[in-house]
């Protein structure tokens, strides 16, 4: 399933937090959002799931028009991790998980035993089957995190939304999420912030820079050293990992302060 996004802008308290982007994510493919802390990945992430208004554009997700949908029909396609996964009330980990079945449901049917298995298998794949009956508020930020995204998988979605889907995870984790998430074979947008991961896992990288596209392409393309001068203000040598021949980057201590010499 596509993901077209044309022309969105989204104004928070007034201002342009998101300023015309348009981005695409083709038929099955890995599309990364990249860019430092407060630039606009979340807002134009929520903007496509609902949970913001946008001021102007269009997004088609298929041939579904996001912005006339109700959440609940978008729901039966739409799949989301969010970034904050607390919750007022507590449920087990299965009930957390089960609650990806409910878009496929009507109102108070009861799961049958292929939601189950739906389950079981949703559970198996984030390495959580022996958490199934522990409490959700107990668990710790990654545990969370794997649940979320089992609940995700559970809802077997055509599309993906991912935000900032490692930022609690041990690198066994990361690689593990990133991993599943590739092999679903379907659509998926992720904000990520770790740039390697996110070139070895993503076929397009869009860099979002205050709200607007600063530059995207493959990850190998894309991720040139001023690019990420350009975009993070970071100084970095960017070369081919001699081991996996992935891309990696060496970044490059900032000059220290003038204020901190006098101390
Ligand atoms: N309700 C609001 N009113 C005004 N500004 C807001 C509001 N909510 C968020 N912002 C601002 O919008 C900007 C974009 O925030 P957003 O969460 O989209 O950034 P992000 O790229 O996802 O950042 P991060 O990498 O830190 O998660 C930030 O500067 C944020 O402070």
């Amino acid at each position: 399933m596509e993901l077209n996004a044309d022309c969105v802008s989204v104004a928070l308290s007034g201002v342009d937090v998101v300023k015309k982007i348009s981005l695409q994510v083709k038929n099955k493919q890995f599309v990364g959002l990249i860019g430092p802390n407060g630039c606009g990945k979340s807002t134009l992430l929520k903007s496509i799931y609902k949970i913001l208004k946008p001021r102007e554009g269009r997004i088609l997700l298929g041939e579904q028009d996001v912005l006339k949908s109700s959440v609940r029909s978008l729901s039966k396609t739409l799949g989301v991790v969010g970034q904050f996964n607390e919750l007022g009330f507590d449920f087990t980990v299965r009930e957390m998980v089960s609650m990806g079945r409910t878009p496929h449901k009507r109102f108070m049917e009861a799961d049958n035993a292929e939601d189950e298995r739906i389950v079981r298998d949703a559970l198996d794949k984030v390495d959580l089957t022996a958490y199934a009956d522990r409490s959700y508020l107990t668990l710790s930020g990654g545990e969370k995190q794997r649940v979320i995204l089992a609940r995700a998988i559970a809802q077997q979605p055509k599309f993906l939304i991912l935000d900032e889907p490692t930022n609690h995870l041990d690198m066994k984790y990361q690689l593990q999420i990133l991993s599943i998430v590739k092999s679903l074979n379907i659509g998926v947008l992720a904000a990520l912030h770790d740039l390697s991961m996110a070139s070895m896992y993503c076929d397009v990288l869009y860099a979002v820079k205050h709200g607007e596209v600063a530059g995207f392409g493959p990850p190998k393309k894309l991720l040139t050293k001023s690019l990420i001068k350009e975009v993070y203000d970071v100084d970095c040598e960017v070369y081919p990992n001699p081991i996996t021949g992935d891309l990696a980057i060496a970044y490059l201590p900032a000059a220290p302060h003038p204020c901190s010499e006098a101390v």
